[in-house]
């Protein structure tokens, strides 16, 4: 379980998040949502340790965690697929993939046999570089990147932009199942609002920088999802 509360964050004088709280349980989606720029990657930046906050509290699995650098936010378990996938472009599948060992022990420095199952097509293109890949298999790396420091909480930005319809049916699939393990809590920001609605358990609104509560699927229909995204 993934607790925030109170987060703020500001860029240089600018604030940007007002007491963000919200929870993401283990074995479900927890949907972020909201017009572009309401603060959502700004969110998961601070969860992720990739930008400090100003102010409130990040607990995972009931132990309050510090996180001012991404190595203290994975220690921590909890892992990042940014926006734009940030794969590294010399380097290949594999290297990328072996980049998340930093915080292993080095008896675990191997790369699963379940991460290349969840994405064959990495296993297939193990010796390609990463930048030579499509977006969507790049997509797929970032996320199999992400699993391999076997996370307590995947936070994931936009996973499905700029990705073509078969390749966003594989994420989803790839979601559903670690859903099913339920092993981590997984927080999804998702402007597409098939995608978010399909995978989605429980869908916070964000808008101008705070959050409203959260919403279970049983509460909330897709056209009141369409309707939040554009607030
Ligand atoms: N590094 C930065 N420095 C200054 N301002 C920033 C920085 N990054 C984001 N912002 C601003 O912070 C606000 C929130 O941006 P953020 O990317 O978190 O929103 P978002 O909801 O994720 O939007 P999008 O869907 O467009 O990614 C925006 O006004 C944005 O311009």
């Amino acid at each position: 379980m993934l607790e925030v509360e109170n987060l703020d964050l500001h860029y240089g004088q600018s604030r940007i998040l007002y007491e963000v709280s919200f929870q993401a349980p283990k074995g479900q989606i927890t949907t972020l949502i909201g017009n572009n720029g309401v603060g959502k990657t700004s969110a998961l930046k601070a969860i992720a340790g990739r930008h400090p906050a100003s102010a409130g509290t990040i607990t995972v699995d009931g132990t309050l965690v510090r996180l001012t650098t991404a190595f203290q936010a994975a220690n921590a378990g909890i892992s990042y697929v940014p926006q734009g996938r940030e794969v590294f472009p010399m380097m290949t599948v594999e290297e990328n993939l072996e980049t998340g060992f930093a915080c292993l022990p080095k008896a675990d420095h191997h790369i699963p046999d379940h991460i290349y199952d969840l994405f064959p097509v990495l296993r297939d293109m193990k010796a390609r570089r990463g930048g030579d890949l499509s977006g969507g298999q790049q997509q797929q790396l970032a996320i199999a990147r992400a699993l391999i420091t076997r996370p307590r909480v995947l936070l994931l930005d936009e996973p499905t932009e700029g990705i073509q319809p078969n390749v966003i049916q594989q994420i989803g699939d790839a979601l559903r199942l670690l859903r099913t393990q339920g092993e981590m809590a997984i927080v999804l920001v998702e402007q597409n609002a098939d995608f978010a609605y399909a995978l989605g358990d429980s869908f916070i609104v964000v808008e101008g920088g705070r959050n409203g509560p959260r919403k279970l699927k049983a509460d909330y229909t897709k056209d009141m999802l369409i309707a939040d995204l554009a607030l």
